[in-house]
């Protein structure tokens, strides 16, 4: 069993490096495929067993095909894979680009997986969700998911909820990244050095994100245990509802979601 990445830019680093470290795959049985050369001298000297490979084609020789290139270049890379590929699986983690379009490119019979990753699967901690197409066996959808799981956490959807998921836990990140540097902003403002702002800002959104997946309390009922009445809390939950926090998100997630939908048409 061969497995293929192609495209090692942030995302397809992350899954390489996820994969490495809980040896869900051995190296020696991974070819990845990049465009820039600069890529194989940075991974051949973190990962020795490494084969990488300019040539697409050679990539797709490979039983499990993981294509990590952006959606805008997705279809040149299907022109060129489907001449070699007929009976491999496909996974595509790009944004928005939907099974119709992978398809028409690797054929109506073709086995295909969307996947929606995120990039804290290089530490373990990612969210991935999953989509099959109904000529996947059962124990290709086990092994991908195998994968997948060794990455954090992961789960099965429909495909009309990938761009809402694209747009919540694929973006989400970034989202989350802005508000722990504006935490520690606030911690700098008020007298923090950044270092300790920082590592408080991290461990408070970690320790809480833990408290909705591991107890079984509602996010509004843990929040109303931080908040003391005539407390400093209610203090800043009333400015953050003030400032329009919540519509704020829920925009962020809205527009991420309409762009996802805009990358497949
Ligand atoms: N960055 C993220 O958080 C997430 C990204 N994705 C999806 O992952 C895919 C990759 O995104 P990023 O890693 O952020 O992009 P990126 O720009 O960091 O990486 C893309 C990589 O593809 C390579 N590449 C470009 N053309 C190529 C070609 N013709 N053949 C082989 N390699 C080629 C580039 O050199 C680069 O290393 C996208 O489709 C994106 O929608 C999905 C979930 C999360
Ligand atoms: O920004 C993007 O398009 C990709 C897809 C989800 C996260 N990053």
């Amino acid at each position: 069993m061969k497995l293929a990445i192609i495209g090692l830019g942030n995302m397809g680093q992350a899954i390489l490096a996820g994969i490495a470290e809980k040896e869900v795959v051995p190296l020696d049985k991974i070819i990845v495929a990049d465009k820039r050369t600069t890529v194989q001298n940075k991974l051949q000297t973190k990962y020795s067993n490494l084969q990488f490979t300019t040539d697409n084609k050679k990539a797709a020789q490979a039983d499990y095909i993981i294509l990590a290139v952006k959606p805008q270049v997705i279809r040149s890379v299907l022109e060129e894979i489907r001449e070699v590929n007929n009976k491999q699986i496909i996974i595509s983690i790009a944004a928005g680009v939907k099974m119709k379009l992978l398809n028409r490119y690797l054929g109506e019979e073709a086995k295909i997986i969307r996947v929606m990753p995120n990039t804290p699967a290089l530490v373990g901690a990612g969210m991935s969700v999953l989509n099959f197409s109904a000529s996947v066996l059962a124990e290709e959808k086990d092994f991908v998911q195998s994968i997948f799981a060794a990455l954090g956490l992961s789960k099965e959807a429909s495909e009309e909820d990938m761009d809402a998921v694209t747009g919540l836990s694929g973006s989400g990140p970034a989202f989350v990244y802005l508000f722990i540097e504006a935490l520690a902003d606030a911690g700098v403002l008020k007298g923090l050095n950044r270092e300790t702002a920082l590592q408080l800002a991290a461990q408070t959104v970690k320790g809480s994100a833990e408290m909705v997946l591991k107890t079984d309390k509602h996010p509004a009922e843990l929040k109303d245990m931080v908040t003391s009445p005539a407390g400093t809390t209610i203090a800043g939950v009333a400015a953050l509802e003030a400032a329009g926090f919540r519509s704020a998100v829920i925009e962020a997630v809205t527009k991420a979601t309409e762009r996802s939908e805009e990358l497949g048409k």
